[in-house]
């Protein structure tokens, strides 16, 4: 291997391929198909979250491989796996309480192997919506050589000539609970809604973070937009693994590259797609990862100054393949750039910067309307709210995407779980001008806080999407809109306010004034804490007791590794 200046780019490995005493650690990778020019070589890791158990991530073992050839040239690569979890398959039941946890079982078990076999450089391969930030926060950890692939949105699925996709599934439920659709029309539905592989299709967490990410500068310029079934996702792969080992050279780590700008570049594009809450605790999460200080009320100084302007699912009519065949985020980057909403000096992983990357991409194509102009958005701020008030003293975020209405004022019709609360919706007890509030499905007190789709997809379906406000301190999906806030913290299970809340009390919520507030005198509220007293937690064992036990405040991206607060 001809190195740039035969400058040694193994800086990890070098304790496994040189010296006598190694040879037995040698052994084992001459097993793997290593021979003598590989021990000269950096050694790459190639992580992939390929499995058969989403749509999502079904395709990722040939992206894997195509991501080890580009890296094979100057480099050694090696494939590994880590897992995934389906959000749309966990969702509305015990399984959603898995997600959030599986994003640090992800990063947790990308640093082990890093780590343990001393791999020198990092390649990246995912798709499903925790898999994004798992990799990044892994990144972040390691802080070595580092490039994210992101395998693809989806297609829309066909029906009727009408585009579906997995949130039709989800609001056909509540369509059908009113009989507005047949038993025929719904399993139609379910049979069309996704037609192969990829990622949720919507502006939803997947293509969120995805954005997010190549905003950040640490995926390759389109390759957030570029389709799961494309011939241009393995070729971006092929070319991720020869990025990575150019980092190698150029002495390029993450931490150069994800400052605290690019988080702002990230939290800009996720403002004007009109993206995920998610990527509040994601971005929380990554930035605690590489040591970055970055906190939701970050987020509310970019918002203010970013207009939502694209047309995009859940709210608007598009999905993230129509954003691609207009130009994709690089497009949308570069007219950002232009009005100065985009810091373009920042470094990313082609080794250039931002604004050099957008040089040479293309501008939105003329007459598209996926993407409003800066002169006529959807809403002229983001629609990503940070609340405060007495019912959130760390904050909650309400998505405001795709509503006319700003303010809510209403009676709280409180439960303290997802089920109870759905039970309710289908027997009609909710009604509008209510506050539906969810409890207890916090990080700790769900635990896992789970997303609730199936709820504000029920509520769509009926005709209450943006009728009823939903109040949790657990979290929403990419696909839920409507009036919703959520990350209420500090959350219900350690004694937050969301937890003192009775039927009944009055709720006023203001987006204009970042207001959350139940209309209850502190005396009141004083006399309930004294009777309040923590319920049990639900699992005393395995992955979600540790959870439960490790996990911080939504405030802080629920993260497990709190130790320095
Ligand atoms: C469409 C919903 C998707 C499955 C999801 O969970 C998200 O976007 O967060
Ligand atoms: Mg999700």
């Amino acid at each position: 291997m001809e190195m740039e200046n035969n400058k040694d780019l193994r800086i990890r490995s070098h304790v496994i391929s040189e010296s006598p005493n190694r040879a037995p650690n040698r052994a084992m990778l001459r097993a793997v198909g290593f021979e003598d020019e590989d021990f000269k070589k950096p050694m790459i890791g190639v992580a992939s979250a390929w499995a058969e158990v989403t749509p999502c991530n079904m395709h990722l073992d040939k992206l894997a491989i195509a991501a080890k050839e580009g890296a094979s040239k100057e480099g050694a690569p090696l494939i590994f796996n880590t897992i995934t979890v389906s959000d749309g398959i966990g969702m509305g039941h015990e399984g959603m309480f898995f997600s959030l946890p599986s994003r640090e079982i992800i990063a947790d078990s990308i640093e082990t192997v890093m780590n343990a076999e001393r791999l020198d450089a990092l390649v990246a391969v995912g798709s499903c919506d925790k898999n994004t930030p798992a990799c990044l926060i892994a990144m972040g950890r390691l802080n070595v050589p580092s490039v994210y692939v992101y395998g693809g949105t989806i297609q829309p699925g066909k029906l009727n000539g009408k585009d579906l996709d997995i949130v039709s599934a989800f609001e056909a439920v509540g369509q059908h609970q009113v009989g507005q659709i047949t038993d025929k029309e719904l399993h139609e539905v379910e049979c069309h809604a996704c037609p192969g592989a990829g990622a949720c299709g919507g502006m939803y967490t997947a293509n969120t973070m995805a954005s997010a990410v190549e905003a950040m500068g640490m995926s390759l310029p389109g390759s957030s937009s570029t389709p799961a079934i494309a011939g241009a996702k393995e070729e971006e792969c092929t070319r991720a693994g020869e990025a990575v080992i150019e980092l190698l050279k150029k002495d390029i780590y993450p931490s150069d590259i994800m400052t605290k700008e690019a988080f702002e570049n990230a939290i800009t594009v996720v403002m004007a797609l009109g993206g995920s809450t998610n990527a509040f605790l994601h971005l929380t999460a990554m930035a605690h990862a590489v040591g970055v200080d970055l906190s939701i009320d970050d987020f509310e100084v970019v918002r203010r100054r970013v207009p939502h302007l694209a047309d995009l699912k859940p709210s608007g009519r598009y999905v993230m393949q129509d954003l691609n065949n207009v130009g994709g985020v690089p497009a949308v980057m570069k007219m950002l750039l232009k009005e100065g909403l985009l810091h373009g000096d920042c470094l990313t992983v082609t080794g250039k910067t931002l604004a050099e990357n957008l040089e040479e991409a293309e501008d939105l194509h003329e007459g598209q309307d996926v993407i409003l102009p800066m002169g006529n958005p959807k809403k002229k701020d983001g629609p990503l709210v940070v609340l405060r008030g007495n019912l959130a003293p760390e904050g909650a975020v309400a998505k405001m995407s795709g509503l006319q209405v700003t303010k809510f004022q209403g009676p709280a019709k409180v439960f303290d779980s997802e089920d109870a609360a759905t039970k309710a919706i289908m027997n009609n007890e909710i009604e509008e001008g209510d506050v539906l509030v969810i409890r207890y499905v916090g990080p700790k007190g769900g635990p896992g806080m789970p997303e609730m789709l199936s709820v504000t997809a029920m509520l769509v379906g009926k005709g209450l999407g943006g009728k009823v406000a939903l109040l949790t301190d657990g979290r929403f999906s990419g696909g839920s809109h409507g009036f919703v806030i959520g990350h209420t913290a500090p959350e219900a299970q350690v004694g937050g306010p969301i937890g003192l809340l009775q039927h009944g009390d009055i709720i006023t919520i203001d987006s204009d004034e970042q207001l959350l507030q139940m209309e209850v005198e502190e005396s009141e509220l004083k006399a309930r804490l004294n009777n309040w007293t923590a319920p049990e937690l639900r699992y005393k064992k395995g992955v979600l007791a540790k959870y439960s036990a490790l996990v911080s405040s939504a405030a802080k991206g629920a993260i497990t590794d709190d130790f320095n607060n």
